[in-house]
This record gives structure tokens, C-alpha cells and sequence, in this order.
């Protein structure tokens, strides 16, 4: 029965079977390498040691650089068992590898690492030099050594290439050693020769296996294979073709009970030690080294040497044995690459790449063992990452407790490689307290008869054989008999009537005829034994073909499925491959978009950058240009200023003369009212705008028209003297002035507002009026003291002798009544000794019909301060009036 334990495990679970303690520690051995190189007797750089072994199972490191207060740091690691400079090989064997071959024969696996840095002496431990061999030539010496006397059959078993094996007919065994050996002459068997040479060179590890529980009534049969990971690629060590330029790397796959195989691995039988060291140093001739600073022979991959023990029991008859009956057991013997830092190492080119992938490979082993330990520790349950490298992925199930796993720390102790051995110790102690779930004892074996009945089975095999062996001499001792000559009758004959001589022949042919008769007889029997015998062949050659052809007949059918499923594995390897090629577009297309989406990035700041700028640029030139418009404008206002207050200086001697002229004035009629704070009189005085000062003007001319109407009508209030405006708009007096009319009504009058134009008697007016102008028949007419008339447009003689100019101007309005319009100027000559009229007040006269009495009456009712004169009384007759009566406003 095939007791493969893996699946079970895996199924259960490491943390269900930690859980129940089904668990077994990784075991951890720390070998120290002597300082001095014994194989090329060179002296290490670096002479003195950074490690002290404290105990057989503690070790204390020395830091090469003291502490801050001078002290020198030292850390102490825990291990299994720690191998000294001085443990020789065979001490090393029997410690770490032989319990592993103990277990081997009882039907366990294990898997054996040596694990440390470049130069550390893996390899050493491993394969060991010829006259001083390591772990693996020892261990084929000592598995020969045990199971050699009891090898089966060569050729009875052929792998099945996955995990398992089959059982092999006598014809099969037949062609597959004919093949065999026809290979072999094809090879010209010269690299066999050649390594035999090499194993013949070798010491002989004469260790006996001591192994009390070695079934000698089993068959076994040794296989190996040797491959080596090199740059996470598997390459099979025995394959010729890996002797090409591009070998062909190997896939690894999982059978049916998910336990990791190469495929198409070549898996060699191996009858002899000296056989299997010769596949070993071939191997090794083919396995990856290099030249590096650190190691003259160091090497690029990780080898491992799987050894194969299949056993079954004798008691089962080779023609129904099956696969199940198989007890198969491995022993890999991993000899890893050592870790390395590239600077220290001093490697280029290719090393580079090769120290690349061995570091990381290593640095996965390393975080599976880590995260194993953490998932123990604090129950988490975290991916452990096998399967980012070849190297574990291929030993997956083992961490699973598909069997013991053993770890050979190796340690060269020299001081300037202290932070890497710092490194490798921690790794080493914290790879101690991992547990891999514990593996399931093998089976029991099936009732093996005692050695006695063996002996006596084959005793009486021996007895048999013998009793055929008389049976057939006796045999041959009636046929003796049958043609015994006759007796001598010379002398009788001669007479016939000699009846002694006739008695005598008469009995012997009664003797021959009772033998004749006897054998014919025994020869019946033997022809119906022979046709029984024969019959049973027939019948059992019968039964025989007829199970041949039932097996043909599912062989073939097997092999169909076989091709079937080869189809369809290259089928999924294939759309495995377009899987591949599709992702690593897609990584491909997704680190362009990456780094489109950084350039975009970039872009979008530096134009960012460039706005900032720019504004920053364009808030500095607006700040400048702002305060160059705020100057100007500053100037601007200012020469305004200057301007305004020129005007006002004029206008205030103006103003001065009205003042006079006022206090000799009166004012006549109430109905004059001059607007107090309206909207339209009011006059900033403190800043006075272009708009404040027309009004201004405007009021003025008011005045002057007040003036003028009471000249007219002589029927005035009197204007006090101390109600006069002051003298400049800066100081505005605004107490209101209180004027009695004729009617004892008081009416207020804001002093401001009473300007008047100055009617100096040196004033002479040239009155301008065009020809055509209408007569209006208003009250209101201005009146010029001096004045020279004109008609046509003035010539410049006439305006030099005049003071003030008056344009007379008429039109119709909207309602077709006569608006008059007077434009007044003064006369100022100019400094090219000309004349300048300067336009400073328009009147106006305007007619319009009266309203409604009824709404006149009532306007005059309200409180409306709007100065009308009212010129005619007569009311709207039958008739209608004559002529509409006017009203005049100013
Ligand atoms: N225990 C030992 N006794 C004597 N010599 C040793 C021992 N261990 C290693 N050496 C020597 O040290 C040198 C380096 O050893 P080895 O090649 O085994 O290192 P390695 O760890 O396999 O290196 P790499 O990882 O580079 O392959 C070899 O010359 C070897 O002979």
C-alpha cells in the first residue's frame, strides 16, 4: 500500500494538527566552518572568529565594532545542535543525515537544506570532495549498505513520472533492459566510464545502517533524480540535453493528491553506491558554479537530490501486486546557493543576475518560514507565499507535514561577514520554532510471514525441485531398463532344441513384455499428466490471453484517457501561456498608463506652476498700473481743483456785486419762491462738482430775474443785509432767511440761492437778435441797461466795445408754443489780443395755456414751492379765449 501521507496532512490542516500537537519543530543544526580552508589549505582573509560555541546548542556572536561605551555587543542563538569546526564528515552524517535514512526505510520522507551564505561550506557538507565525501555519497554508501541484499528485480518497477510507479511484466522488464541497454551502447558509455573513474577514486563510507526494523522479507528499489533551480528555472541534471546551449527547463506540477512533481523528470534506478555516486558527480559536472570573490567554485542554483526508497512485500505475488502495495518513501537532499551581497561578493554581469535570484528565492524560503512561525504563534491564518518561487513551491507539501524538515545552518565565521551571519543565525533560530504538522506513521505492514516459514517455503520448493530431478532419473532408468540388451544366446541358437537356451529367451521376453507393458503403462500416465498439465496451460494461457486482452483492452483505454489528458493539459497549458501573455500585456499596458498618468501629472503642475506664476505676475503689473491711474486721477482731481477753485474766485466777485446790488433791491412778489433744499438747489459746498455748480448758475440767473420783475412791479420785500449768503461756497451760511411780503407772509429763502448776475452800470450788453425773432407778448423781458442791438451775426469791432453778449433764440415745443430763449455770455478778450465769449446762462421764456381753473385753484392751494406767474384771469368762456392765457416759469 502507497504510503504517501502528504494529502492527509494537507487536508487536516498544519494549524488543526498543531492544535492537537500532531506537530514536529523544524530542526536546525548550525555547522561552523574552520577558518582555515582544509581542501585548497588557504588562510581566510580575515583569521579571527566572530562566533564562540557557548554549549552544544548555543552559540554567542561578536560584533567586529564595539558599542558606544566600548564594549563589545554579543547576541546569543539556540539551536538544535551545533556541529564545531572540528566535527569531521562521517560525525556530521551520522548527526544529521542518518536518522533521516532510518526514517526512509520505515516508509517516511524528509527534506534536508543546507542553508547559509557564499563560501560557508554547503556544498562541502553535501557533496564533500572526494576523499572526504558529505552527506549524500555517505547517505547512498549507507542505504546500499542496508537494502543492497534485498534489491528487487531491475526494471520491475518504471516510474509513472508522477510520485508513484508501476509494475513492470517479464516482457516489459524484458524490452525496457534491452532498450536500456542499447542506449548505453549507443552513448559509447564513455561518461560512464568516465565517472566510474571518479567513484572508484572515492572513500568508502563503510557506516552500516543499524536499523532493527529493516523488513527482509521486502523487495526494494532505490531511484534518484537530481535537479538544480537555477534562476527560478528547473533543469534536470541527469537530462543530456541540459549539455545544450538553451536546455530545456522543466515544469512543475501537482498529481492527483496535490503533492508537487517534475514533469518528465528523468528518475533513474539506481542497484549500487558506486552507480549512484557516478549519476552524482555526473550532475554535479552539469550543476551551475562560478568563479566569485568570496567562493572560487560557488554555486548559482539550488540542487536537490531526491532519493526514492520503494518497498512491497514478497508475500504478494509479483502478478497481483499494484500500485497500492507500493510503500514509497523520499529523501531530498537540498544543497541551496548561497546568499550573497553583490558588493561583498564582487560580482558582475550575469553573477549580478544570478545573486539576484538566489537572494530572492532564499528571501521567499525565509518569509515562508516566517510566516509559518507567525500563523503558529498568534493564530492568524496569513497566505504563506509558496508559490512566488520554484523552490518552494516544489517543496510545498513538506511544509504542509508531508515529512520532517531539517535545516544545516552553515556558518563561516569569519568577522567581516558578521551583519550577513547576524542575518543567517536569526533566520536559523527563528526557522527552530516553526512546526510542521508531524507525519502520519506509514501503515501497518501486512502480516509478514516469519522467517522460518520463508525458509521452509523455499525448502520445499528446493524438495520438490529435487523430487521432479528422481523422478525424471527414474525416468530414465526404465528406459535404461526398456532397451536392456537381450541375454547372450550365441551358443543356443545354434540349436533348436536346446530348451534351456529357448526357456531362457522365453523369460526374457516375458520380461520385456511385462517392462513394455509396465512403461507403456507409466507412459500412458505421463501422456495423460502431460495432456492434463498441458490442458491446464492451455486453459491458464486462455485465461491468461483473455485477462491480457481485458487488460489490453483497459490499457488502451487508459491510454486513450492518457492522451486525452495530455491533449488537454497542453490544451491548458497553452491557454496558461495566452493567460500569461495576456497579464503580462496587461502589466505592460498598465505601467504605460502609469507613467502617461505621472507625465500627465507632471504636466498639470508644472502648468499649475506657470498659472501661479502668471497671476502672480499679472496681481504685481495691476498693482503698479492701479497706483499709476490713482496718481493720475490724483493729479487730475487736483488740477480740477485748481480749476474749480478759480471758478469760484470769479464767481465769488460776481457774487460780491449781486450782494451789493441785492441790498439796494427788493422783491415783490410772494409767489417768487425760491426753492429751499430741494433736490436740484442743493450745492455741495465743500466739494463742489461740475453739476453743483451749474446749479449754482441756475440760481443765479433766478435772482436776477427777481430782480429784474421787481423793477417792473415795485411792489418788494426788503432783503436784510445780514441774510446775505457768505462770501465763499467753502463756509456756507445755512440759516435761512426770512422775507416779509406785501401780504404779511413770510416766505424763507436759503441765502445761498439768492446769487444774482452783477448788473454793473459798466456792463454794455450786445443784444443779438436774428432777424425773425417773434415778439412774445410775455411780462417778463430782460432788460440791459447798455446795450448795442444786432441783427445779423456781430462783427468783432462791435463785441470789442461790449462787456456781455445775449443771443436771442426761438423755437416751438412739443405743444407748438414759442419758447424764447435767451444765451448770455461774457465778452473776455483773449491774449492774442481777440475777443472770447464765454457762455454762462441761458433764460428762458415759455408759454403755455392755463390749466383748469378748478385744478389752478387747487395747486394754488397746495404747498408747492414753484415760482409761476400767473398773466391773465380770464377763465375758459363759451366762446373760448381770444387768446390762451400764459403762464410763465423760470
Ligand atoms: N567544514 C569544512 N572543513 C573544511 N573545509 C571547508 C569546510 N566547509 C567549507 N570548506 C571549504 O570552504 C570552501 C567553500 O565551501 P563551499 O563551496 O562548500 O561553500 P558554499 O557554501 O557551498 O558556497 P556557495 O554558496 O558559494 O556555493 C571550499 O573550499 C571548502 O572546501
Amino acid at each position: 500500500m502507497i504510503t504517501h501521507t502528504t494529502m492527509k496532512k494537507t487536508q487536516l490542516g498544519s494549524r488543526d494538527l498543531l492544535a492537537t500537537g500532531g506537530g514536529c519543530p523544524v530542526e536546525v543544526f548550525c555547522r561552523l566552518r574552520p577558518l582555515k580552508d582544509n581542501i585548497n589549505d588557504q588562510q581566510t582573509d580575515n583569521s579571527s572568529s566572530c562566533i564562540k560555541v557557548a554549549s552544544s546548542k548555543e552559540l554567542i556572536l561578536y560584533s567586529s565594532e564595539n558599542t558606544k561605551n566600548g564594549q563589545i555587543r554579543e547576541s546569543r542563538y539556540e539551536f538544535s545542535h551545533i556541529l564545531t569546526d572540528n566535527v569531521c564528515q562521517s560525525a556530521a552524517f551520522k548527526e544529521l543525515a542518518l536518522p533521516l535514512l532510518e526514517d526512509l526505510i520505515q516508509g517516511k520522507s524528509s527534506v534536508l537544506f543546507t542553508y547559509g551564505i557564499t563560501g560557508s561550506g554547503k556544498t562541502y557538507t553535501m557533496m564533500g570532495p572526494l576523499n572526504n565525501p558529505g552527506l549524500i555519497p555517505r547517505s547512498f554508501d549507507v542505504i546500499f549498505n542496508s537494502v543492497g541484499p534485498y534489491l528487487g528485480k531491475k526494471y520491475f518497477l518504471r516510474s509513472d513520472r508522477q510520485n508513484s510507479y508501476e509494475i513492470q511484466s517479464e516482457a516489459d522488464i524484458l524490452l525496457e533492459r534491452q532498450r536500456k541497454e542499447l542506449q548505453m551502447v549507443r552513448n559509447g558509455n564513455n561518461q560512464r566510464v568516465r565517472v566510474h573513474e571518479l567513484s572508484n577514486a572515492r572513500t568508502l563510507d563503510t557506516t552500516s545502517l543499524w536499523n532493527p526494523q529493516l523488513n527482509e522479507n521486502c523487495s526494494y528499489f532505490v531511484f534518484v533524480t537530481f535537479v538544480e533551480i537555477y534562476n527560478n528555472y528547473i533543469y534536470d541534471l541527469f537530462d543530456d540535453d541540459i549539455l545544450n546551449k538553451a536546455p530545456q527547463s522543466k515544469q512543475l506540477r501537482e498529481d492527483n493528491r496535490g503533492r508537487p512533481y517534475i514533469r518528465d523528470v528523468k528518475e533513474i534506478e539506481v542497484r549500487t553506491s558506486e552507480e549512484a555516486i557516478d549519476l552524482l558527480n555526473m550532475g554535479l559536472k552539469r550543476r551551475r558554479i562560478a568563479h566569485t570573490q568570496l567562493n572560487t567554485e560557488s554555486s548559482r542554483s539550488h540542487s536537490v537530490l531526491s532519493m526514492r526508497l520503494v518497498q512491497f512485500h514478497n508475500d504478494i505475488p509479483p502478478t497481483s501486486l499494484t500500485k497500492d502495495d507500493l510503500t514509497i518513501s523520499t529523501i531530498h537532499l537540498v544543497d541551496l546557493a548561497g546568499s550573497e551581497r553583490v558588493n561583498r561578493a564582487k560580482t558582475v554581469g550575469e553573477r549580478v543576475k544570478e545573486a539576484s535570484n538566489i537572494n530572492s528565492s532564499l528571501m521567499v524560503l525565509r518569509q515562508c518560514f516566517e510566516i509559518l512561525r507567525e500563523n503558529q504563534a498568534q493564530g492568524t491564518s496569513k497566505m504563506v507565499p509558496y508559490r512566488e518561487s520554484k523552490l518552494t513551491s516544489f517543496f510545498k507539501s513538506y511544509f504542509d507535514g508531508e515529512g520532517r524538515i531539517r535545516m544545516i545552518l552553515c556558518v563561516n565565521p569569519t568577522v567581516d561577514g558578521y551583519e550577513e551571519i547576524q542575518h543567517a543565525l536569526k533566520f536559523g533560530e527563528l526557522t527552530k520554532d516553526v512546526m510542521v504538522p508531524r507525519s502520519l506513521p506509514p501503515p501497518p505492514p501486512p502480516p509478514v510471514p516469519p522467517k522460518t516459514t520463508r525458509i521452509a517455503a523455499l525448502r520445499e520448493i528446493d524438495n520438490q525441485q529435487q523430487q521432479n530431478a528422481q523422478t525424471v532419473l527414474f525416468t530414465e532408468f526404465n528406459a535404461q531398463a526398456l532397451i536392456a540388451p537381450f541375454p547372450s544366446l550365441e551358443y543356443s541358437l545354434l540349436d533348436g532344441t536346446d530348451d534351456e537356451a529357448i526357456l531362457i529367451l522365453q523369460e526374457h521376453l516375458r520380461r520385456r513384455i511385462e517392462e513394455r507393458q509396465r512403461l507403456n503403462m507409466l507412459i500412458q500416465e505421463q501422456q495423460d499428466f502431460l495432456r492434463k498439465f498441458t490442458l491446464e496451460l492451455v486453459s491458464d494461457y486462455e485465461s491468461t490471453m483473455s485477462n491480457h486482452e481485458d487488460l489490453s483492452k483497459e490499457n488502451e483505454q487508459q491510454t486513450k484517457t492518457i492522451r486525452h489528458l495530455q491533449t488537454r493539459i497542453k490544451l491548458l497549458e497553452k491557454s496558461q501561456n495566452d493567460l500569461y501573455k495576456a497579464t503580462h500585456q496587461i502589466e505592460r499596458d498598465n505601467n504605460t498608463l502609469k507613467t502617461q498618468i505621472e507625465e500627465r501629472n507632471n504636466e498639470i503642475k508644472s502648468l499649475k506652476f506657470e498659472r501661479r506664476k502668471d497671476k502672480n505676475d499679472f496681481e504685481n503689473r495691476m498693482k503698479i498700473k492701479l497706483n499709476e491711474i490713482e496718481q493720475q486721477y490724483i493729479n487730475e482731481i487736483k488740477t480740477k481743483e485748481t480749476q474749480m477753485r478759480e471758478l469760484e474766485r470769479q464767481h465769488d466777485d460776481k457774487l460780491n456785486i449781486i450782494r451789493s446790488m441785492a441790498a439796494r433791491n427788493t422783491i415783490t412778489s410772494e409767489q417768487f419762491l425760491i426753492p429751499i433744499n430741494s433736490a436740484s438747489s442743493h450745492i455741495n459746498f465743500e466739494n463742489p462738482t461740475e453739476h453743483d455748480y451749474q446749479n449754482q448758475q441756475q440760481q443765479y440767473h433766478r435772482v436776477e430775474m427777481i430782480i429784474s420783475q421787481n423793477n417792473n412791479n415795485n411792489n418788494t420785500p426788503t432783503l436784510s443785509s445780514t441774510s446775505r449768503r457768505p462770501h465763499t461756497p467753502h463756509t456756507p451760511n445755512t440759516e435761512p432767511i426770512h422775507i416779509e411780503n406785501g401780504s404779511g407772509h413770510a416766505v424763507v429763502a436759503h441765502p445761498r440761492q439768492q446769487h444774482r448776475r452783477s448788473r454793473s452800470l459798466s456792463e454794455i450788453w450786445l443784444e443779438h437778435r436774428p432777424q425773425g425773432t417773434v415778439q412774445t407778448e410775455t411780462l417778463l423781458q430782460p432788460k440791459f441797461h447798455k446795450k448795442v442791438y444786432t441783427q445779423q451775426a456781430p462783427a468783432k469791432e462791435e463785441i470789442v466795445r461790449t462787456t456781455k453778449y445775449v443771443l436771442t433764440h426761438q423755437n416751438l415745443d412739443a405743444q407748438g408754443e414759442i419758447v424764447t430763449d435767451f444765451v448770455k455770455g461774457d465778452v473776455l478778450p483773449s491774449s492774442t489780443g481777440g475777443v472770447n465769449v464765454i457762455f454762462n446762462d441761458v433764460e428762458r421764456l415759455t408759454c403755455t395755456s392755463p390749466p383748469d381753473p378748478l385744478m389752478l385753484h387747487k395747486r394754488c392751494q397746495s404747498a408747492e414751492r414753484t415760482l409761476q406767474v400767473t398773466t391773465s384771469q380770464s377763465p375758459l368762456s363759451r366762446q373760448g379765449p381770444a387768446v390762451a392765457p400764459k403762464r410763465f416759469r423760470m
